[in-house]
């Protein structure tokens, strides 16, 4: 537990890390930890991390003290103070004194920055730059600064959905949801996978919009381009990822779909969604009809659309998911606008939301949950 809090001492952890790297039962082991339910999701320092199997491809950038500072003035940026540090890097936010504004500047602080940092880095500028989207972070430029690479965002005001309190009124998360869906929709488009889906990934604006970030481990599919300076092997974040990809799978759009329903089962219960069981290995997922009961058995009164559309997301088996964001996408935004309900005026709490009725879809029952989220709407 002190190993994925992060309370053990540097040389300890940097140990333990190293042997989790070439054991498979310990990894084992340390991914079904990170996925307890008696972890709060800011405590799990595996969170953090993103792992690759067979190696943890960024661990020297994470260790405390191992880090290059940076100057206060880097070409035309002012760094004004740390916003955080992640896997890559660490994230400041600054000033572009040549236009006045304020960015998030994401700068490489490795001391020795090695092959795949530098990778990650290229691979998260070709992606991000691929995509214009009101629902995900725009990046302004790419630089470098002593051989370290850096890329200036705008800076989103804001809370990450990490920061929130769960669980909220559904009506929120829907408009959450539908929010991120759009945004991961352009990015599927553009043949970018996020594969990093998780709440500190995305920031809720004062105005409500939500922005997705942090594409450091992106990687691009069905492009028809080779994924050239992709991140190779299995990469993500233990308590986000797919029940596949965790055994070794290639990441594909119905592993972030899977993230995405993760996030938004947490957002809406307050819930982790693993079942405890006896044993760390005997930890399993709930499938996708499952699920979509639990969620409304623990959120009264929500959409069943809504339900069952977070059910197809965590299917565990991959084909029962949505086979694309525009289906999510679609079956989202239908719910939304199904009337009743507007997520304009969401500040309901689930008890009240009980006595409005839902719309339009089909009941719960019967069918995969994509064809029941899908069901009714032409899809
Ligand atoms: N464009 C941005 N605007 C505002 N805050 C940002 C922006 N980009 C990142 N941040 C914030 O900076 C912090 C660090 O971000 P970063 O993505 O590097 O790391 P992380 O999400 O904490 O870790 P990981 O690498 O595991 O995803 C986070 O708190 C994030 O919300």
């Amino acid at each position: 537990m002190a190993l994925l809090e992060g309370r053990l001492p540097v040389a300890a952890n940097a140990l333990a890390h190293g042997h989790a790297a070439d054991c498979a039962s310990c990894r084992t082991l340390l991914v079904a930890l990170a996925h307890s339910d008696a972890l709060p999701a800011e405590a799990c320092a595996a969170e953090s991390v993103p792992v690759e199997h067979g190696r943890f491809p960024v661990w020297a950038a994470t260790v405390p003290g191992a880090t290059w500072k940076p100057p206060v003035q880097l070409d035309e940026f002012r760094l004004e103070r740390l916003l955080g540090r992640g896997g890559m890097g660490a994230v400041y936010l600054a000033r572009d004194t040549l236009v006045d504004r304020r960015v998030a500047l994401k700068l490489c602080v490795a001391l020795q920055p090695d092959a795949g940092t530098l990778a990650s880095f290229a691979m998260e500028a070709h992606a991000i730059a691929r995509i214009k989207h009101p629902n995900v972070v725009t990046m302004y430029r790419a630089g470098e600064i002593d051989g370290r690479p850096y890329l200036v965002y705008e800076h989103v005001e804001g809370k990450s959905l990490a920061e929130l309190r769960p669980p909220l009124p559904w009506q929120r998360v829907l408009d959450i949801a539908v929010g991120l869906s759009r945004g991961l929709r352009a990015a599927h488009e553009r043949g970018v996978l996020h594969r990093d889906l998780k709440p500190g990934n995305a920031i809720l604006t004062p105005d409500g919009a939500v922005k997705l970030l942090d594409f450091g481990l992106a990687t691009f599919v069905g492009s028809g381009r080779s994924p050239l300076l992709a991140v190779p092997g299995v990469v993500g974040t233990p308590r986000y990822m797919a029940p596949e990809t965790r055994l070794g799978a290639s990441a594909t759009p119905q592993s972030d779909f899977y993230a995405l329903g993760l996030m938004l089962f947490e957002l809406c219960t307050g819930r982790a969604s693993f079942m405890r069981h006896a044993s760390p290995s005997a930890f399993r997922l709930e499938g996708g009809a499952g699920m979509r009961a639990r969620v409304s058995e623990l959120v009264p009164g929500i959409d069943p659309g809504f339900a069952a559309a977070i059910g197809c997301c965590l299917a565990e088996d991959p084909a029962e998911r949505f086979a694309q964001a525009d289906a999510l996408c679609a079956v989202l935004e239908h719910v939304a606008r199904s009337g009743l309900h507007p997520v304009a005026s969401s500040q309901l709490f689930p008890s009240q939301s009980a006595l409005l009725p839902g719309l339009g879809l089909p009941p719960p029952e019967g069918g995969s949950p994509r064809e029941v989220a899908q069901a009714g709407m032409g899809l």
